[in-house]
């Protein structure tokens, strides 16, 4: 099953994220980057607002671009996860020392904390050489973005094929599996045969495909009518 992750900026935007039928509704401030946080108090909101929802789809965070340095991700990750979403996402980058962050994550994601790496697809030549050390960290999912918006999406940054063994690869060692970048509906279909767990969506789903403006539900609405629930069963 390929499910619907639609990234949102407000506790308005969550709302209505929730009713037009997205899977995973993710916190996101996209006008502070590619993984641009919500403060920790609208997380924590956020949370207890879908709590008293009587069906709740799981919610995920971003912790913001940070240096890949130990010390600055480890405790932002933990805050994070200390405020009840489902899954943490963070962006791991080439520069700086990402495998150390990655093993100092390790004791964060033993305890229970559900981390998913964000790895971008612009920055790395060879994002799968990570995986095995994140499914050997305790990480529990891996997703491919990009971390410049303004230069073209996914599909301008990778082949169906490499998409394809990222997902393989990724699944193999036990991850869930995303892939995200500006996609576009129309790129949904191309996708969708890779079987990643979920497709991520924000610029697609916004005004003017504008990631820093408002979601907009009928975009909303086409989105979950290309990435439909019934392959579930399918
Ligand atoms: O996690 C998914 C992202 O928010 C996707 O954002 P984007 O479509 O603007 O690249």
């Amino acid at each position: 099953m390929t499910r619907l992750l639609a990234s949102v900026a407000t506790l308005d935007e969550l709302t209505l994220a929730a009713r037009g039928g997205a899977d995973i509704l993710d916190l996101k401030d996209p006008k502070a980057g590619a993984l641009g946080a919500w403060p920790l108090d609208g997380i924590a909101r956020a949370v207890r607002e879908a709590r008293r929802w009587p069906v709740r789809p799981p919610l995920s965070a971003t912790v913001g671009d940070l240096p890949m340095a130990p010390a600055a991700v480890t405790g932002r990750v933990a805050e994070t996860w200390a405020c009840g979403v489902d899954y943490v996402k963070i962006g791991l980058c080439p520069s700086g020392d990402p495998a150390a962050c990655v093993a100092a994550l390790e004791p964060e994601a033993r305890r229970g904390a559900r981390i998913v790496a964000m790895l971008f697809a612009d920055l790395w030549t060879d994002a799968n050489r990570l995986l095995p050390d994140l499914a050997q960290a305790g990480f529990v999912g891996a997703m491919l973005d990009t971390a410049g918006k303004g230069a073209g999406g996914l599909l301008r940054h990778k082949t169906n094929g490499e998409l394809a063994r990222f997902v393989e690869q990724a699944r193999g060692l036990g991850l869930l599996t995303g892939l995200a970048g500006s996609l576009r509906r129309e790129d949904v279909p191309a996708l969708l045969p890779l079987a990643p767990d979920y497709l991520g969506f924000r610029t697609a789903l916004c005004v003017g495909a504008d990631r820093g403006g408002a979601l907009d539900p009928t975009a909303l609405a086409a989105l979950r009518h290309a990435v439909p629930r019934r392959l579930a069963s399918a």
